[in-house]
């Protein structure tokens, strides 16, 4: 393994010296079709990067590196012709896709209102997949798309012929999927009362969290003990997988596994564990700690009792909060070069260091050569980069902040992990800083740089990143505007602490727009938009609502789209947002793949009956194996995560969920515990699949098919960031297994079929038997909504009954679960046989 490994590091290297493939594309404006090939000078870039950069514009797409080569500073560059991405489909396909999506978009114009990308489990909703109020899908019709119509009934022909498999393949059929109708079977907000859903589940939501007593988040020794002496005393971690470094990548060979070392001897300090008998309340204690929550406000309460949760699982309503391009081969070396020199900088340069051999502790392959105060960024900004422990640029800092510097609208995609946020947020802080000062006075002054973000997580982690850079800007604010909190609490804040900076998730920001007096002329201000995880965004479940804020904004400002993926379809709708001439700089080397080489990625197929016993022995084997775990399982939707989270803390396991039908104040409280702590797992929905950076995730475990090949890359980034290792298992059935062959370019091997003793058996049956009926009942009806609104799998509806009754058997039901007459008819399963309905 190590010797693959090594090969696999040097091979890049060779064929970067030999053949300038080199990491860091960058791409002309975005065109339709691999048809533009004439010549165009690169000026601005050139003299940001004068002594690094030159350019044949040739094709769509332009290639730069830069990378040390032997000892010192020295870069190698290097260009090369490629053709032109996308060249596998035809013009014609193109423009087929283009037409699609044009048509589709005049059909969601003329429709009006609908569709977020919010969440819900189950499937009566349509127009749009999952909502900001935190991600979990949300089931999408199965309209089948023209290029997926011959596809095999279930993908249950095991081949993975006949599936396209370049990227966004499915996205594209997803776009095919939705429905004109937009489920509009909600109530407006006005009209949602905040219901009883929660005392369906028995949880009273009113009761008070513990969380302002600090004990009850400080960890019981007896019960750490009792849990180390369970699974993890004589751990250890297995030497996996050694650090294989992408082309990109510097850094010793070693760092992997002394990354390894040092997480293994890392001292669990923070969060709370259960053990023995404390565990076992894990699973129902915890619940009761879930319920136990400051609620307190009106959002929240509808966020989790909106229609009860049987129906609001199966349909989410209309929420206004979002609760919802080249020389070829030139390699130029660069001795001593001055910071000005480095960035062609025309302004105050920040005096220089020797660059460091290392600044990123564990590992530093991720991050280039460069160091920020190399580059033209205010000396306070430098500052706040400093003690926010940033020394050398990212990759993608490195080869998006010199353009984003001269003002160019930016698409950039860099694989999970790497500092995108951090790559927009300096540059839009540098043109903020550029500003006219505000008066102190100015108690609402103009919003110069929105950062919209998918998530309420991610928008608050992007703000508390923003607050990090600015820490020696006070004149600078920065405020974050998301659902599951009032508004009028916010319009408040906004008020009393001026901003400059606005995080926002899609639906509130809109909420702001249309109902926060003074808002709208505010946001005439904005000289820099941001779309975080913008192929996301940019999908029918978000597009409304970026159109409605692109309509909000200034034509003549900066549009900056950042994404760990971006699909060949969202680079033929980025210019909704982008410039035409905008650059597209992709940092993921063309023909490596958008995955981590750290993070060993498996699969496992496996009978539903099977699937939760698979869950707990893979959990306890990785615990076993690292004592310091924390890991991530993604589950299809938020009930069925709540089922998977119960069910765990049943088998006495440190678990924790989120998910959207969460009170906001639980998902910060769960999400900043599971940052800070080891020893623990949290089970999900796909409100944690984007963008969200917890520190030393061990593991990521998605069961079920995952909502697409983005999807899948998203989650399995939430381990393997800032160069260190992880591992990643798919858990699939049987009939989900042609996801395979969309991500058949990934390096992914089958996954040893895990031990399952009977005695394992048996407890897995019990706890089954411990889990609320409602939650299994809820569980199953999502269950339903999911896989019916997958093309393939809900094509067949007596199949999808068979294969959800299959999985409510997997629960230990021995019937299936009734359900509502009226969300049978939303789900258009009236009627169908093996289905009960009240
Ligand atoms: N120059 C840097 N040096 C060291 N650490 C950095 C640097 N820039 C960012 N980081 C850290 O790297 C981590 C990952 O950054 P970030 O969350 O922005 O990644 P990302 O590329 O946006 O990931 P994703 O695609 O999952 O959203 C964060 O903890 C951030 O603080």
């Amino acid at each position: 393994m190590k010797t693959t490994s090594l090969s696999s590091t040097i091979m890049p290297v060779k064929l970067l010296l030999n053949n300038p493939s080199l990491p860091v594309t960058r791409f002309l404006s975005m065109k339709f079709g691999p048809s533009i090939s004439a010549p165009r000078p690169v000026p601005a870039f050139s003299r940001v990067f004068p002594l690094r950069l030159r350019y044949l514009a040739l094709g769509s797409q332009r290639t730069f590196s830069t990378r040390r080569t032997g000892s010192g500073s020295q870069f190698l560059r290097g260009y090369e012709r490629k053709a032109a991405v996308g060249g596998s489909k035809s013009l014609v396909d193109h423009e087929a896709e283009l037409s699609d999506w044009v048509s589709e978009l005049r059909t969601d114009t003329t429709r009006g209102g609908g569709g977020r990308g919010e969440e819900s489990d189950g499937g009566g909703r349509r127009g749009s997949r999952v909502r900001d109020r935190g991600g979990d899908r949300e089931p999408y019709p199965a309209k089948r798309s023209r290029r997926d119509s011959g596809a095999d009934e279930f993908g249950e022909s095991r081949t993975r012929g006949g599936f396209r498999s370049f990227p966004g393949s499915s996205r594209m059929s997803k776009r095919d999927d939705h429905d004109d109708k937009e489920g509009r079977s909600f109530p407006p907000r006005s009209n949602r009362g905040s219901s009883s859903s929660n005392d369906r589940f028995g949880e009273s939501n009113r009761r008070r969290f513990p969380s302002s007593n600090p004990s009850a988040f400080t960890r019981n020794p007896r019960m750490d003990r009792r849990f180390d002496n369970k699974f993890g005393d004589n751990a250890v971690k297995e030497d996996g997988f050694p650090g294989r470094r992408g082309p990109n990548f510097r850094g010793n060979s070693n760092a992997s596994s002394s990354s390894l070392s040092k997480r293994g001897g890392r001292e669990v300090d923070s969060g709370f564990r259960r053990g023995g008998e404390g565990l076992r309340k894990g699973g129902r204690d915890s619940r009761k700690e879930k319920e136990m929550l400051v609620v307190d406000d009106s959002d929240e309460d509808e966020e989790v009792n909106e229609l009860g949760v049987g129906i609001a699982d199966l349909l989410t309503e209309e929420d206004s909060d979002s609760a919802a391009s080249d020389e070829d081969d030139e390699y130029e070396g660069l001795k001593d070069k001055s910071s000005a020199a480095l960035f062609g900088s025309d302004k105050e340069v920040v005096s220089q260091k020797a660059v460091p051999k290392s600044s990123a502790g564990d590992s530093d392959s991720y991050l280039s050569e460069s160091r920020f105060d190399q580059c033209s960024v205010s000396p306070l900004s430098l500052k706040g980069i400093k003690d926010a422990g940033y020394e050398n640029m990212t990759v993608v800092q490195e080869a998006t902040l010199p353009i984003i510097l001269k003002g160019k609208d930016v698409l950039a995609k860099a694989k999970t992990g790497t500092g995108k946020t951090v790559a927009f947020l300096l540059p839009s802080i540098e043109v903020v800083v550029k500003s006219p000062p505000i008066g102190r006075d100015h108690k609402r002054p103009p919003i110069s740089v929105l950062v919209i973000c998918p998530t309420r997580e991610l928008a608050s982690q992007a703000a508390a990143e923003a607050n990090k850079l600015l820490k020696y800007h006070p004149s600078i604010g920065v405020q974050v505007v998301i659902g599951g909190t009032r508004l009028a609490l916010e319009q408040k804040r906004m008020q009393a602490n001026p901003c400059q900076i606005l995080v926002a998730t899609p639906g509130r920001l809109k909420d702001h727009i249309e109902n926060t007096a003074g808002f709208a002329t505010r946001l005439m201000g904005v000289k820099v938009l941001i779309l975080d995880e913008a192929d996301h965004l940019l999908d029918m479940g978000f597009r409304k609502d970026i159109e409605r804020i692109i309509a909000a904004v200034p034509k003549q400002r900066q549009t900056l789209l950042f994404s760990a993926t971006v699909p060949e379809e969202v680079r033929q709708i980025c210019h909704i947002a982008l410039k035409r001439d905008h650059e597209f700089i992709n940092t993921v080397q063309e023909g490596s793949e958008e995955t981590h080489a750290q993070v060993r990625q498996t699969h496992l197929v496996a009978p539903l009956d099977k699937h939760f016993s698979f869950v707990y022995s893979l959990l306890k084997e990785h615990i076993a194996d690292d004592p310091d775990y924390k890991v991530l399982v993604f589950c299809t939707t938020a009930m069925v995560t709540r089922l998977v989270a119960d069910l765990l803390g049943e088998l006495n396991l440190n678990v924790r969920e989120i998910h959207s039908r969460k009170p906001q104040s639980y998902r910060t409280r769960v999400s900043d515990e599971f940052r800070k702590s080891k020893g623990l797992i949290l089970v999900t929905s796909d409100v944690s699949a984007r963008g969200v950076d917890y520190p030393d995730v061990t593991l990521v475990i998605q069961v079920g098919i995952p909502a697409d090949r983005q999807q899948y890359i998203h989650r399995l980034g939430r381990t393997g960031r800032k160069g260190k290792e992880g591992q990643g298992i798919l858990l699939l059935a049987p009939w989900e297994e042609f996801f395979l062959s969309t991500i058949k370019d990934l390096p992914m091997t089958k996954a040893p079929v895990p031990l399952v003793d009977p005695d394992t058996t048996k407890k897995v049956a019990r706890a089954l038997s411990q889990v609320d009926m409602k939650n299994k009942e809820a569980a199953y009806q999502a269950w339903l909504g999911y896989y019916n609104s997958n093309k393939k799998i809900g094509r067949d509806k007596h199949r999808l009954v068979e294969l959800a009754n299959e999985f409510s058997r997997s629960m230990g039901l021995d019937n299936p679960p009734a359900i509502a007459k009226l969300v049978l008819g939303k789900m258009g399963l009236k009627n169908v046989p093996g289905l009960r309905s009240k």
